[in-house]
């Protein structure tokens, strides 16, 4: 388990790209028959992912950094399917298609994944004071909501799947957003929230294309230029926003002080420098 110290945003303007990279971008995981996890403590939150070999499933263990006997004895746990795969908890199996996804409620002692197709998990667990109820949320089944305009080149359909008014949890807040063919840009006017902390997971980017990912307070920002199945950790005086050079879908996930999606301090265009 990687662990990211938090940083102040005053640290940004002495952060070169490789230190930016280090505190902001986790660059590697997945990898075949493995399960990686990396410890933010910007709210605490576990990034992770799962890539379970065919005929060999993968265990969801707890790590030193936790103190825990196991990983969701103190946490829940969201589960986004990036291909076809099974979740099984506590002995009850989830078949969970591509962007479908499965909350995990506090208190879980066995979380296994299992592909025999090259699938793959992205992980998102976040501290739980109570256990609400494991449950599936499938992306064919959410109503998305339409959002942007194709000549600001940010059509894009944003699904909301653990939030108050869907799979109820204690912090965790999820969903994913997919872009159009021919739009490239995520969250534009963008925004910070500083109640929450949050993580973007960039996916269906094919390999040679890339995503520049803005970051920092909105006076002072920077970028990153982001591949496939990366992820961004936005401390909650961060924008984070995205142009890609093709079109992608991300998973965001965020944690801390509310829940309330519509808490959001938007950030004007001409503010940004
Ligand atoms: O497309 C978007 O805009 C988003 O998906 C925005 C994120 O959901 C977000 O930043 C929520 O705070
Ligand atoms: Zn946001």
């Amino acid at each position: 388990m990687d662990v990211r110290h938090p940083t102040h945003p005053d640290q940004i303007p002495t952060f070169d790209t490789s230190a930016l990279r280090g505190h902001y971008l986790v660059e590697e995981l997945f990898e075949p028959g493995a399960i990686h996890t990396v410890y933010s403590h910007q709210d605490r939150v576990v990034l992770g992912g799962a890539v379970p070999q065919p005929g060999s499933p993968l265990e969801l263990e707890t790590e030193p950094p936790l103190r825990s006997e196991y990983f969701c004895e103190r946490r829940e746990l969201g589960v986004l399917s990036l291909g076809q795969g099974a979740v099984t908890v506590d002995g009850s199996t989830y078949e969970l298609a591509h962007r479908d996804c499965l909350y995990v409620g506090r208190g879980a002692r066995s979380v296994s994944f299992d592909s025999s197709e090259g699938g793959r998990f992205y992980l998102v667990s976040t501290p739980a004071h109570t256990s609400y109820p494991t449950s599936v949320a499938r992306h064919a089944d959410t109503v998305p909501a339409r959002l942007g305009d194709p000549a600001t080149a940010n059509v894009r359909e944003l699904r909301k799947y653990v939030h108050p008014d869907g799979i109820r949890s204690c912090e965790l807040v999820m969903g994913v957003t997919e872009l159009a063919e021919g739009s490239i840009w995520n969250t534009m006017p963008c925004h910070t929230h500083d109640r929450r902390t949050e993580c973007y997971l960039y996916f269906d980017l094919p390999p040679e294309h890339r995503v520049i990912h803005l970051l920092g307070q909105p006076h002072e920002t920077r970028n990153m230029i982001v591949r496939n199945e990366q992820a961004v950790i936005s401390p909650s005086w961060s924008v984070h926003s995205g142009a890609g050079t093709h079109r992608y879908g991300f998973v965001w996930a965020m944690a801390g002080e509310n829940q309330a999606f519509t808490d959001m301090d938007h950030v004007a265009i001409d503010e940004l420098r």
